[in-house]
């Protein structure tokens, strides 16, 4: 294929995702089945093209004055990707398969500047409905973040200390670009290729199939940290999903003490069991919710944490169709999910233990404030400090600009080079 054949493609599925809400990695999926002919470089391109103008869908419109599919694709080739108007006209001229030419109009809004900034919410490419939770959230700072959560996101990697040392790692994927992440000790990163290029697939390394790494961002590596979990340990990790911080707790534990690792949807929680044995974790006992029950459990728990489900706005450079998906509905429903994983979680505390909730979410109403409401819920536990744990678990680290004053963190892509994410500790005292 050629440029204009996967801008038609990138227009066609663009196009899909609006009509029919559907996730993006559907409708890729889909159209690659429909086009068997289009290879994998050409899938890589239009996967691209179609997450870059998903990324900056408000922006680039506000530019075009036309949030049409044809619109963002063009914007995002001619502007986002720097090919400029005059490539893109011969794109567009030498393959049948490509769209069709350039209007006046397209030639002007793509070339020039618009005079009139754009509203915030556009410049920062958030859901102007999420905005007043945004400016809450950072104030001054919201379109500099919105801007961040907008760009490409890097792989980055988590060294399993189980079976190798971030040195051998490094010297494995050093052809790939990598190098240590800037906050955790057992971070790599990967910094996302601009345009048209394609990432490495970390997972085809023979490092990956031994259990040396796995891929999760910096930010969930930090909320492990934070938890501090200690070898020898009873750990509960309530909400595991596949076991991406299961695998993180672990190997602090240095597989040592217990680990139970539960989730409501057994489904979510199937892909563990590979995991934990490809890492060599030996410390975790799975508690599927069909067979088993967590009441032996109760007031015992050194540490509960909890990776609650929540609306993703901290993960839209990962996800970013998910931005414009996400609903109100839908964020009342986590709200309500969050306060009774909060109040699941707790029982299982065992005096003086303590609980860490953490998402992947910038909205306050899913971090703070549930953490304030479960506090006047549940008078046996107080305030920790997430702030604190951060400090001892990363001695001279510079602490995330957006620590609030109640000791929670909040870990961004603008301010800590990561996803967005919550982290907070509250311990039972009585
Ligand atoms: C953010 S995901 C977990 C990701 C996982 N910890 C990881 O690191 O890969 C949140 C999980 O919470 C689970 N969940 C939702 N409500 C729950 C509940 N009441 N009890 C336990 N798990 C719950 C969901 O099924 C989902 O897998």
């Amino acid at each position: 294929m050629k440029d204009g054949g996967r801008l038609a493609a990138a227009i066609e599925v663009l196009g899909e995702v609006e009509s029919h809400r559907r996730p993006v990695q559907e409708a890729l999926k889909d159209w690659g089945n429909a086009h068997r002919f289009a290879g994998s470089g050409d899938r890589t391109i239009i996967g691209n093209l179609v997450f870059d103008a998903l990324r900056h869908q408000l922006s680039l419109g506000w530019q075009m004055r036309s949030g049409s599919p044809r619109a963002l694709a063009l914007a995002t080739y001619a502007r986002l990707w720097g090919q400029g108007v005059p490539r893109l006209t011969e794109v567009l001229a030498d393959d049948r398969h490509a769209p069709e030419a350039l209007s006046e109009e397209e030639i002007a809004f793509l070339s020039t500047d618009r005079d009139e900034p754009a509203p915030d919410h556009v410049a920062a490419d958030v859901p102007e409905w999420l905005w007043p939770m945004f400016t809450d959230a950072f104030g001054a700072a919201a379109v500099t973040e919105g801007q961040a959560l907008a760009a490409r996101a890097p792989i980055d990697l988590r060294v399993n200390t189980l079976k190798a040392t971030r040195e051998k790692v490094l010297k494995r994927l050093g052809e790939e670009g990598a190098v240590e992440t800037g906050l955790s000790p057992q971070g790599i990163r990967i910094a996302p290729r601009p345009g048209a290029a394609r990432m490495p697939h970390v997972q085809a390394e023979e490092g990956y199939r031994k259990g040396w790494f796995e891929l999760q961002d910096e930010a969930s590596q930090l909320a492990a940290l934070i938890a501090a979990p200690k070898p020898g340990e009873q750990v509960l990790d309530l909400c595991a999903g596949g076991g991406g911080k299961t695998l993180a707790l672990a190997a602090l534990m240095e597989n040592r003490g217990q680990i139970y690792a539960y989730d409501s949807d057994r489904l979510r929680l199937a892909p563990i069991h590979e995991r934990l044995a490809r890492a060599g974790a030996r410390n975790v006992q799975v508690r599927d919710p069909k067979s088993s029950s967590l009441e032996d459990l109760e007031g015992l728990m050194d540490l509960v944490f909890v990776d609650a489900p929540c609306t993703g706005t901290g993960v839209w450079r990962r996800r970013p169709d998910s931005k414009w998906r996400l609903t109100e509905k839908a964020l009342g429903e986590r709200m309500e999910d969050q306060a009774r994983v909060l109040d699941t979680a707790a029982r299982f505390v065992k005096p003086g233990g303590r609980l860490v909730y953490a998402t992947c979410s910038l909205l306050p109403q899913e971090n703070g404030g549930q953490i304030e409401a479960f506090l006047a819920r549940d008078s046996r536990f107080t305030r920790g400090s997430a702030v604190a744990s951060f400090e001892a678990a990363l001695p001279g680290k510079a602490l995330p600009a957006h620590a609030t004053a109640e000791g929670h963190l909040v870990l961004t892509p603008a301010s800590t080079a990561t996803d967005g994410f919550f982290v907070s500790v509250v311990r039972r005292t009585a």
